[in-house]
């Protein structure tokens, strides 16, 4: 019994729209019609002709004669167009060249554009022209388009079946990848085993409909036929699941990137995130949704969790890491944003704003001086010298106060800020304090009865760190009491799931107190900020396994890409995992271009970039290394 593989399919390519992402004569009348008074007009009229004549809504002759009449175009129009669409090939297509090169004799670009720009444009990917069928300008003495050849069946209305059937291609199946209902007629016609409806650039439903299969990209179409492909995974597989509402520019560089996106615009609880979980390979939350043990158990495919916000105390941090899944968050993009509402709520407790503000609500003019100072030559109080504390420092400096600060690490002091060596000291010395400590658990009550007791009498308290650093009810005490001056809290030890739900706290109707829904974050630079910071990582770590600035993984940051292939490899950290994974390599003589490995006290991460095509062999002998926890072939 023979077991040659079977021969590979013959593949026929549209090229409007699938081969590359523009529709020729569209782009050409935008050339040709450059300051063309009516240019606007014309080229919508165009693309409407195309649009008809691709989703079957106008015969296909017709929307052609109309459109080729419509174009006032020339020779030279030709030239910037070829150059134009070199740059417009799909992207998909364009990161598979490879596979093109390799099996050009497989391949026919049967398209009723135009031979002129479509022969130049393939040619780069190794087609010949004579696996070009396509339609062919007529022109005038003076170089003016006028016309086509109409005896070329493909300017007429079934003329890509006409021209399957004279190719007459046989010995292996044929495929047909194509947008257009052109397309879809070859297979109806009985001339090709398998329609693909291509959408990378345009989905129509009339098409998609009729497909046997849709791909979304060509290494979706390589990879649903085990055909050699640049990418070991198709982008369009990988879903990304985001939740709490980052800002659209998330959405946007994910879409780019060709991944699948769901969205969830409040939290989901941890039922509910087990529930939606399976399938994700990346999961983008802010701070409300608890990633837990019970959710990581859930997550079958998860690559890695975006934090689009500072705190990553809602995230099992080791529990990820354990399962090989990279977190990131953004460490400073709202750093400022914080700073400034700190600000604001200093000044706003220190002149008595709240209420103030309250009673004219209420028609009382309340016009005095009593409780209201002003904060130059005050003492600042920062607990928590990090990125937000330390910068805080710099901004309250420049307003005049003065600043002390404690954290438990050894911080850098900037300007004429004074580090105390204890809480109590900063409690007692501060006429206002301010919470900038980051949300581990041991920080849960920081500030309880005692510490609010330890501050000054009238003295102003800042919470926008986390929501658990103080003891609520007691800081609800110290208010009514009258021991301290005011407080401002922006994080709650439990917080609303959503707008809709009613927000209780036993700080709520108190006086000079500034309750708000955790917008220390909150602004439209933050936001924006956050969410390209977070995407631009997730997608560095799974293109090219980059972990610098993961905030569970240890961090490689790597150096330039060289031409390899690159295996990411995870494993338990245990004796002896990296000398396995070079026997392996050795064994199927590999050979070893670069070779990056840390390590934590859980785990190690190593990336190897080898020079051969790798085989399945490896790969499962990889995968089967003892201790191996996530193993992934870049490219
Ligand atoms: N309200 C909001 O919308 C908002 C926005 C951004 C960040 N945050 C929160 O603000 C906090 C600070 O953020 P960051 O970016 O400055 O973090 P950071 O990690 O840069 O700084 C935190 C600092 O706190 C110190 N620290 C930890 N525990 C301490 C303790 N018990 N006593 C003294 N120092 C202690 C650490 O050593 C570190 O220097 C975090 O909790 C973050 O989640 C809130
Ligand atoms: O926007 C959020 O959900 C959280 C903001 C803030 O607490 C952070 O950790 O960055």
């Amino acid at each position: 019994m023979s077991t040659a593989a079977p021969p590979l399919p013959y593949l026929v390519i549209d090229f409007d729209s699938t081969f590359t992402q523009v529709e020729g004569l569209d782009e050409l009348a935008d050339i040709a019609l450059r300051g063309h008074p009516d240019r606007a007009r014309i080229v919508a009229e165009i693309k409407a002709l195309t649009d008809g004549g691709m989703d079957g809504s106008v015969s296909f002759s017709e929307s052609l004669r109309r459109r080729v009449a419509l174009l006032p175009a020339r020779r030279e129009h030709l030239t910037e167009l070829v150059a134009h669409l070199h740059t417009k090939v799909s992207e998909s297509i364009r990161r598979n060249a490879s596979f093109f090169r390799q099996h050009a004799d497989r391949v026919y670009i049967v398209s009723s554009g135009f031979r002129e720009f479509i022969e130049p444009v393939v040619a780069e990917f190794g087609i010949p022209a004579r696996q070009v069928l396509a339609n062919t300008f007529r022109f005038d003495d003076a170089g003016n388009i006028i016309g086509f050849d109409e005896t070329n069946p493909l300017s007429r209305d079934g003329g890509k079946i006409e021209q399957l059937r004279e190719l007459g291609l046989e010995g292996a199946e044929v495929f047909v990848l194509g947008d257009g209902y052109t397309d879809y007629q070859i297979r109806e016609a009985g001339l090709a085993d398998r329609f693909y409806a291509f959408t990378e650039n345009v989905t129509r439903e009339a098409v998609v409909d009729r497909a046997d299969e849709v791909a979304p990209t060509f290494d979706e179409f390589l990879y649903q036929n085990k055909l050699p492909m640049t990418l070991s995974y198709p982008k369009n597989r990988i879903r990304v699941l985001l939740l709490e509402n980052p800002d659209a520019r998330a959405a946007e560089l994910f879409k780019a990137e060709g991944y699948q996106l769901e969205t969830v615009p409040g939290g989901l609880d941890e039922d509910e995130l087990v529930q939606r979980i399976e399938g994700v390979s990346i999961l983008g939350i802010r701070s409300k949704t608890q990633v837990t043990a019970r959710v990581l158990e859930a997550a079958n495919r998860l690559i890695a969790v975006g934090a689009f916000c500072i705190g990553t105390n809602q995230i099992d941090l080791v529990g990820c890491m354990k399962k090989g899944v990279a977190v990131f968050n953004a460490p400073f993009s709202n750093t400022r944003s914080v700073v400034e509402l700190a600000l604001a709520e200093i000044i706003s407790l220190a002149r008595r704003l709240p209420e103030k503000s309250e009673k004219m609500h209420r028609g009382e003019w309340d016009k005095s001086a009593r409780g209201a100072f002003e904060i130059r030559g005050k003492k600042l109080g920062i607990v928590g010298y990090g990125n937000i504390g330390s910068q805080l420092s710099v901004v309250a400096e420049a307003v005049g106060m003065q600043v002390l600060y404690f954290d438990i690490a050894e911080k850098l002091q900037l300007g004429n800020a004074r580090k105390v060596r204890t809480l109590d000291e900063l409690l007692q010395e501060a006429d206002i304090v301010t919470l900038h400590v980051d949300g581990r658990p041991d920080n849960q009550n920081l500030i309880g009865a005692r510490e609010l007791a330890l501050m000054k009498p009238g003295a102003l308290l800042l919470n926008n760190s986390r929501g658990h650093i103080v003891d609520v009810p007691a800081l609800a005490e110290a208010l009514r009491s009258g021991h301290l001056g005011g407080a401002a809290v922006d994080v709650f030890p439990y917080e609303p799931k959503s707008n809709d739900e009613v927000f209780e706290t036993e700080l709520r109707g108190l006086p000079n107190v500034l309750l708000t829904p955790h917008i220390g974050g909150s602004t439209a630079e933050a936001q924006r900020n956050i969410a390209e910071f977070v995407p631009e990582r997730i997608i560095g770590y799974i293109n090219a396994g980059n972990t610098q600035q993961s905030v569970n993984l240890p961090n490689i940051q790597l150096p330039a890409q060289q031409q390899a292939h690159r295996l990411i490899h995870i494993h338990q950290n245990v004796p002896g995992v990296l000398a396995r994974i070079n026997n392996v390599l050795a064994a199927h003589q590999v050979n070893i271009l670069g070779q990056y490995l840390k390590t934590n006290e859980h785990i190690g991460y190593v990336i190897t970039d080898v020079n051969r095509e790798y085989d399945q062999d490896v790969i499962q002998a990889l995968r089967e290394v003892e201790h191996t926890i996530k193993f992934r072939v870049l490219y």
